[in-house]
């Protein structure tokens, strides 16, 4: 039986009813095979002793004593009993605060084990956090290692500990072990069953250490079959050749008023060598904001229109969508190409319509969010999908818009760039593009920190940027008003700015406002008729609006990392010299100090990216990724254990050399959980 296939309810455990069962259900876990991959977050070590008199210097021990006296304190309406012990070192006194029942359990003269912190009191050892046991020859909870669980406040660790124990005791002896033993040999690490039982029980720890590794390299193991698999199938789907002609895309670079950058050539060298290729093109493409991608996947979806196959731009937002289609409008109709917008605001009619140019090939780029892929909306030969911003789309949703074409070429873009060992494990089996340099003529965006209450500062600045003819940003962390926090929010702002800055149209954008207005909005911006737009997060991604050369975000604390770096690459669009101000409140955590620290010491995304796994862990990079389903990581840990996941890479790579279709006997069960994951395809 495979770990993941013991779906018993809890409730068949000893010892655990319904109400309990809801408490284990808060933590996610419903069946025994979840309660034995609820791993430990810590340990504590009660397999060795230490003595009472060792507790004068290290504040603890745990030790094998006797008691010697037991006693009350306090007033006679609230006793709170006292239990005396001696181990033979030292004296020292429990109180036992709200655990007076202890008096039925102990008595005088009973050897006992306890542990606990001790701290002197009136010339005394003593300690009120200890745990007391009776000793005896199988202690419960002395001489081993305990594991420690995450849990909630109702459930306690004792709770959980049996409850583990008792699965252990019921499945261990009839659970299968998905990797071969050959493989387990060779990376001398335990069988799953022996694994489990020292996560979970360590006897000592170095089994410990052994089991962590080996349940660590089961996930990146998994994982890495996933990945190479998907590599290992796609040089094996073959598409039929066509000749890609590239007037259109050579014409179009004649007529940009620069030239491209030597980074912006070189990528577009290597998408078209994926585009001539017979193999499906699965690319990445990398570039810090407004490095000029968008621009490199508009020409390189040219040879294929030029070819007479249909190209998908998805986009995240319909903020980003409308503002690719006016882009790629004004640079590609020219040419002839015949670009749509499949907005989410188009009234049945209109939609129907656009629908069926789709269906008849008489659009070439569509543009729209995850509305490209709805059920219906068919193509007639699409053969190019372009996916923006790819990490806030599922992995099912781009699989959809993949469903609409067998095998398009796909091309992800990503501002976010992505550190090597999780670009290693995210799309080991893509190939990658980088966009290092920006355009010329750039100026790095000037960073300033202000604490509020001295933002008036920033405002007189923003206002001299103003009378040059610019434009801002101002961006809040709320749209209105809350009753749980006390911040300034875009709607209210928005009345502040607009007396502040009487002089010019301020306007205010955010989730809440209807499509249509959103729309006008964003077009009298890009006109410069608004001068300042008060907004959220929702101009976080990709708007471009060159002459806007401030952007002020109030409460930064507030934003993490990757937002505060995209939201700042609003602005620094042109050659023009753009600031961005950040305005915090006092009392910062230590780890809002680093965020707004790094976003001051460097423009760099590729280093602010480092930065933020290190401070923040990958989370949301995972997103909707990873986390999915199967391929959940529940002990790995992607940066930290990278250096194993190159081990695991080689043994993965090896392995499916040998038996790609994983049909040996001994790869069974590794055919059957990928199989599973096979219907939640990674991409
Ligand atoms: N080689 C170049 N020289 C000068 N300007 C350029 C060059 N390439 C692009 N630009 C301009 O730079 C701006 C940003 O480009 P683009 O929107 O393509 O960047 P991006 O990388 O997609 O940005 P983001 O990640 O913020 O969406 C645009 O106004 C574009 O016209």
């Amino acid at each position: 039986m495979l770990l993941e296939d013991i779906s018993a309810p809890i409730t068949t455990l000893a010892g655990i009813g319904g109400k309990t069962a809801r408490h284990f259900h808060k933590l996610g876990i419903r069946s025994v095979g979840d309660l034995l991959q609820h791993y430990p977050r810590d340990y504590e070590d009660r397999s060795t002793f230490t003595s009472l008199a060792e507790a004068h210097a290290t504040g603890k021990a745990t030790t094998v004593a006797t008691i010697t006296l037991m006693d009350y304190i306090g007033k006679p309406s609230n006793p709170v009993l006292r239990i005396f012990i001696n181990d033979g070192t030292e004296l020292a006194a429990l109180v036992c605060f709200g655990r007076n029942f202890l008096s039925r359990k102990f008595s005088p003269g009973m050897k006992v084990f306890v542990s606990g912190q001790f701290e002197m009191r009136y010339g005394k050892l003593q300690s009120t956090r200890f745990i007391i046991e009776p000793y005896t020859e199988s202690p419960k909870e002395f001489g081993k290692i305990l594991p420690i669980y995450p849990t909630t406040e109702d459930l306690p660790q004792t709770i959980l500990r049996s409850a583990v124990e008792a699965a252990l005791r019921q499945y261990l002896p009839l659970l299968d072990d998905p990797l071969p033993p050959s493989l387990l040999a060779a990376r001398s690490l335990p069988p799953l069953p022996e694994a489990l039982a020292a996560i979970h029980f360590p006897p000592d720890r170095d089994a410990l250490t052994r089991a962590r590794t080996r349940l660590i390299y089961q996930e990146l193991f998994f994982l890495q079959v996933i990945v190479v698999r998907a590599a290992m199938k796609r040089k094996t789907q073959l598409q039929a050749p066509v000749h890609f002609p590239r007037t259109l895309q050579e014409r179009l670079r004649r007529s940009l008023p620069f030239p491209l950058t030597p980074d912006q050539e070189k990528v577009l060298e290597e998408i078209y060598a994926d585009t001539t290729s017979p193999r499906p093109m699965a690319r990445l493409l990398q570039g810090d904001v407004g490095s000029g991608k968008t621009l490199v996947a508009l020409l390189a979806a040219l040879p294929y229109i030029e070819a007479g196959h249909q190209v998908a731009f998805m986009v995240p937002t319909e903020l980003l969508a409308l503002q690719h289609a006016e882009t790629a409008h004004t640079l590609l109709s020219p040419f002839g190409v015949r670009t749509a917008l499949l907005a989410g605001t188009l009234q049945p009619a209109a939609r129907r319509t656009l629908l069926s140019a789709i269906l008849r090939g008489e659009v070439d780029l569509v543009i729209g969010t995850h509305t490209l892929f709805s059920d219906d909306v068919a193509y007639r030969n699409l053969r190019l999908a372009i996916i923006d911003e790819q990490h806030k789309f599922g992995v099912s949703q781009r699989a959809r818009l993949l469903e609409k074409a067998s095998h398009p070429d796909l091309l992800l873009m990503t501002a976010t760039p992505i550190p090597r060992t999780m670009a290693l494990t995210l799309y080991g089996d893509m190939d990658m593009s980088t966009i290092k340099t920006m355009p010329p003529g750039r100026k790095p965006v000037r960073t300033h920190l202000a604490v509020l209450g001295k933002e008036e500062k920033v405002y007189t600045w923003v206002e001299k940027e103003l009378e040059k003819g610019h434009q801002a940003y101002f961006v809040y962390p709320l749209i209105g008003e809350s009753e749980k926090l006390e911040l300034r929010n875009a709607e209210s702002m928005v009345e502040f700015l607009r007396r502040r800055y009487p002089r010019w149209k301020v306007a205010l954008i955010h989730s809440r406002i209807p499509d249509e207005e959103k729309e006008r909005i964003m077009r009298e911006f890009m006109q410069g008729k608004i001068r300042i737009l008060v907004a959220t997060s929702v101009i976080e991604v990709g708007v471009n609006v060159p002459t806007a050369t401030c952007i002020v975000i109030e409460h930064a604390e507030r934003f993490g990392l990757a937002t505060l770096h995209q939201l700042r690459g609003r602005v620094g669009r042109s050659d023009r010299q753009s600031y961005a101000f950040l305005v915090y409140s006092p009392d910062l955590t230590e780890e809002a100090k680093a965020r707004l620290r790094t976003m001051k010491e460097t423009t760099d995304g590729f280093l602010i990216a480092e930065k933020d796994l290190e401070i923040r862990g990958p989370g949301d990079l995972l997103d909707g990724t990873i986390q999915a389903g199967h391929l959940r990581l529940r002990i790995a840990h992607l940066t930290r254990d990278a250096p194993l996941m190159h081990e695991v890479r080689k043994d993965v790579e090896a392995l499916l050399a040998r038996d790609p279709g994983l049909l040996r006997p001994e790869h069974t069960l590794i055919r059957t959980l990928i199989e599973r994951t096979d219907k939640e395809p990674a991409l």
